[in-house]
């Protein structure tokens, strides 16, 4: 190891499948950031959200990478993940010269793991990542790969401006100071919302965070991060029929509409199934395209009878759109049409998305199953890992 520059990019360290799985993750449940023109989804967001079974996916790379982190910097079970998030950039985002401890509310933070989820050149433009001394000076984004380096001003770095697309990392810190431990703070609020969970409310839907959360704004005008989303997809909200436009007070701020049932609308038609809130209807779209190619050779021929039933009782009908004061140019701007372009070419079918509806429930409710058998063991050992089938 550089004894002056101590770092490590590990190529392929994550596959593709989780790669996809953890973009799926932050582009049904992701924030507005930290920093201009920045998108995240925190593991605490995940669990204010009534989305702590997405913590799930994240729990075996968690472990692999403290464990390569401590290997390689010789510190094995020292070591703390300060923080886990997903974080986007888009057009615009960078960061100039800067060390990752640079300011003293982050001395603690010891080492840094960015994973890269997707690629240069291929999902984003720019964001090429540049250490100012040393060996390799710089790193150009691959889905899989992670550089590791040391938090100090041994490793000073920067990141150019995002030019087009949106480029994504799971980025970790580690510290060795026990009072910054991410873990325990999540699994005191993992346990008390289990055990309290609200009768009323499903197990696994989303919960929106404050509206201000999904506003993105360039300073003149804006957009709801969930709407553009949806929009870079060809769909739109619409109102849902317990919605009665003739009496129905629009709230003040007409973004809460978001926050309540809506439905999907795409070219002509609106889908008839109606969704708690619009993360529900965007996690649902965004299942329908993480699994787009899966689902395409699945199709309707081996779906289930029941299955198929439940998808005939899917009609369209006409549904009117959700007045918000979204920027659509704005968000298509901010967020290019750069990954969309491989999607634009690829058939849509309304059954095969009735398909993802219900696969996408199956999934929410294997991975909540998991959470609730896990949660006790991480209570008792207080940090967050993967428990053997065995050890149950
Ligand atoms: O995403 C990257 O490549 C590095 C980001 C970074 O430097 C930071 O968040 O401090
Ligand atoms: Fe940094």
């Amino acid at each position: 190891m550089a004894v002056d520059h101590p770092r490590l990019l590990l190529h392929r360290f994550l596959s593709p499948d989780l790669c996809k799985e953890l973009e799926f993750i932050h582009r049904s449940c992701g924030t507005v950031g930290y920093r201009p023109n920045v998108f995240s989804t925190t593991l605490s967001l995940l669990a204010a959200t009534n989305c702590a079974h997405l913590i799930i996916p994240f729990v075996a790379i968690r472990e692999r990478l403290r464990e390569k982190v401590e290997d390689f910097f010789g510190c094995e079970f020292d070591l703390f993940i300060e923080f886990t998030g997903l974080i986007s950039w888009c057009k615009g985002a960078s960061i100039g010269w800067h060390s990752d401890d640079n300011r003293s509310y982050l001395k603690q933070r010891d080492f840094a793991a960015v994973c890269y989820l997707n690629s240069h050149g291929k999902d984003f433009k720019g964001g090429a990542f540049h250490f100012k001394d040393g060996e390799p000076s710089s790193v150009f984004p691959v889905a899989g790969d992670v550089l590791i380096y040391t938090a100090d001003d041994r490793n000073v770095h920067s990141v150019d401006e995002v030019l087009d697309g949106e480029r994504l990392t799971l980025t970790l810190w580690f510290t060795r100071n026990r009072a910054h431990d991410e873990d325990a703070k999540l699994i005191s609020h993992l346990s008390k919302s289990l055990s309290t969970h609200e009768k009323n409310f499903p197990l696994f839907l989303p919960l929106p965070a404050s509206s201000n959360m999904y506003w993105f704004s360039d300073g003149v005008s804006g957009f709801d991060i969930r709407c553009a989303r949806i929009q870079n997809f060809g769909f739109r909200f619409c109102s849902s029929k317990d919605q009665k436009i003739s009496n129905f007070t629009v709230p003040d701020d007409s973004l809460e509409l978001l926050n309540m049932p809506v439905r999907l609308k795409r070219g002509g038609d609106t889908y008839s199934k109606e969704f708690i809130n619009s993360l529900h209807g965007l996690q649902a779209i965004q299942f329908y395209y993480l699994k787009a190619s899966e689902m395409l050779a699945f199709g309707r021929n081996q779906g289930s009878a029941a299955e198929s039933e439940e998808i005939h009782l899917l009609k369209k009908m006409n549904g009117s759109e959700l007045v918000l004061p979204c920027d659509h140019l704005l968000a298509e701007k901010v967020l290019g049409s750069f990954m969309y372009c491989e999607y634009e070419t690829m058939p849509f079918s309304w059954d095969d998305f009735s398909m993802a509806v219900i696969r996408w429930e199956e999934y929410m409710y294997s991975l909540y199953e998991q959470l609730v058998m896990l949660v006790p063991h991480w209570v008792t050992h207080q940090t967050i890992f993967l428990v053997h089938t065995s050890d149950f």
